[in-house]
């Protein structure tokens, strides 16, 4: 498999989507120049990226649920009452984990399972099953732009099956798909994959159809530092820039200690920029999305609206374009359509209540852009000299050497070395490096700020800081203070 940062021509991308259309009969019902005219017909007001670059332009921050059930008219009832009820911007589908794993079949099993039940007995909306028709069904039944949320290392075919079907947003990538999400699946099988699935949006974007791609950017959820995360999404942002995507959304999951979240997002923003300037990709529509806590919840519903407003919060203050909502059910599983709607009209009011606001300049902030910029500095220049200056090849051997090493990430390829801590103001930090090249000015700096906790704790520096930081918001608090 020769791998290299370069746009596919037509010839290599259609040949290998001959294959793709072959995964299931429903890719049989896809047809480009149909989908085609199907995109162009649509409303801007139901075209991902056209809305979310309104908002950005607008200074507003959108906000996004997530959502899914196996059958297809449940699911239009459920898209259909959060973004009336909920009062939802953006609407996604998120896919079922058969799905997620190309296991066609046991949806289909799922779905007939789930009618005689009565009830979903799927963890999402198996759309490869409901091929095009299904989805365009979906699509017509709401009046807001829908994005396919999931966690697919092969992702080809959910690809051409949605946006075929007038789905604008994509969310996904080769890093930020394969590590939390697979097992044993090569970076170079999921770079791959990937490439396809932006090449097939830069394909669109030839046609005058634009199509919103978000990698993803919470990755394991878990106590994940903001220079890895930050530097995955600017990697996948520049991966997917040079297969001809235009309209793409970063993303980044909430820590919890406001000023960094802010500085994540504000980094992120600038940097993506930066890169894809110095490399020439032009009008580019960058534009980020910040999710709201992505680790362990409360299992108590006002303690839960507590940890969700506080993520409306940073999000408004931190200018991202869009917000991912959580539910107050977040620790029991799939939310209920009420538990749902009442989490985003939450998220809404606080996004309402902070509207024109953004967390003033400060020097705390200044110290931790500069922070995150040194530490990115470090992984992409690694990157790009472990790959000679391909960006694709680079990725690759980052991620085998764990110069791109995801905390808690259940991939095989994941060399799983670093290890993350809170500090004493909750801000995340490096408490092993691992193999991320970092300066030892970087180390030292991470080292003393975990001190600082370390001795207003009375304790050691150690992995049982993690630990204690992994259940803490659980249990009611940021840091995970010895009990
Ligand atoms: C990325 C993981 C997040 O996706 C959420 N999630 C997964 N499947 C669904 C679903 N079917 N409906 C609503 N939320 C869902 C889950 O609660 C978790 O917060």
């Amino acid at each position: 498999m020769n791998i290299k940062n370069k746009k596919w021509t037509e010839e290599e991308f259609f040949k290998v989507r001959e294959e793709v259309l072959k995964q299931w009969p429903t890719g049989e019902e896809v047809d480009l120049a149909e989908g085609v005219k199907y995109l162009k017909e649509l409303p801007d007001h139901k075209n991902f990226a056209k809305k979310l670059w309104t908002a950005k332009q607008d200074g507003k921050t959108l906000a996004q649920p997530r959502a899914g059930v196996a059958l297809l008219n449940e699911h239009i009832e459920l898209l259909s009452f959060l973004s009336e009820e909920g009062g939802a911007d953006l609407l996604p589908s998120t896919i079922d984990s058969y799905t997620r794993l190309n296991r066609y079949e046991e949806c289909e099993r799922g779905i007939k399972e789930s009618e005689k039940a009565g009830r979903s007995l799927l963890n999402g909306f198996p759309g490869v099953n409901y091929g095009v028709k299904g989805c365009k069904r979906v699509l017509e039944a709401v009046d807001k732009p829908l994005q396919v949320r999931h966690g697919t290392p092969d992702a080809r075919l959910l690809a051409e099956i949605t946006m075929s079907a007038g789905w604008t947003s994509y969310e996904g990538g080769g890093i930020s798909y394969n590590l939390p999400y697979a097992k044993s699946v090569s970076m170079e099988r999921t770079i791959r994959d990937w490439q396809y699935v932006d090449r097939l949006v830069g394909w669109y974007e030839e046609q005058g159809v634009s199509i919103n791609r978000e990698p993803y950017g919470p990755l394991t959820g878990t106590l994940v530092p903001v220079s890895i995360s930050n530097a995955v999404q600017i990697i996948e942002c520049l991966l997917a820039a040079e297969q001809g995507v235009k309209s793409i959304t970063l993303g980044y999951g909430q820590c919890g200690n406001l000023v960094q979240d802010v500085a994540a997002i504000r980094t992120l923003q600038e940097l993506a920029e930066e890169y894809c300037e110095k490399l020439g990709y032009e009008n580019m529509q960058i534009t980020t999305v910040f999710h709201q806590w992505m680790g362990g919840f409360p299992e108590d519903e006002s303690k839960a609206f507590g940890v969700i407003s506080n993520g409306a919060a940073a999000a408004a203050l931190s200018g991202a374009t869009k917000v991912i909502v959580k539910t107050t059910h977040e620790a029991i599983g799939i939310p209920t359509k009420e538990a749902n709607a009442n989490a985003i009209k939450a998220t809404k009011m606080v996004l309402n209540l902070l509207e024109g606001q953004t967390l003033p300049d400060s020097e705390e902030l200044e110290t931790e852009i500069k922070q995150v910029k040194a530490e990115i500095k470090c992984i992409m220049d690694k990157v790009y000299d472990l790959g000679n200056g391909d960006l694709a090849l680079g990725t690759i051997e980052a991620v085998k050497q764990g110069v791109i090493d995801i905390p808690f990430a259940p991939a095989n390829v994941n060399m799983g070395k670093m290890l993350p801590a809170r500090d004493n103001k909750g801000r995340i930090r490096y408490l092993e490096c691992g193999n991320i090249p970092f300066t030892d000015e970087i180390k030292a700096f991470n080292t003393a700020e975990l001190q600082k906790r370390a001795d207003f704790e009375g304790r050691e520096i150690s992995f049982q800081m993690t630990v204690d930081d992994i259940f803490a918001v659980g249990k009611g608090t940021l840091i995970g203070r010895p009990e």
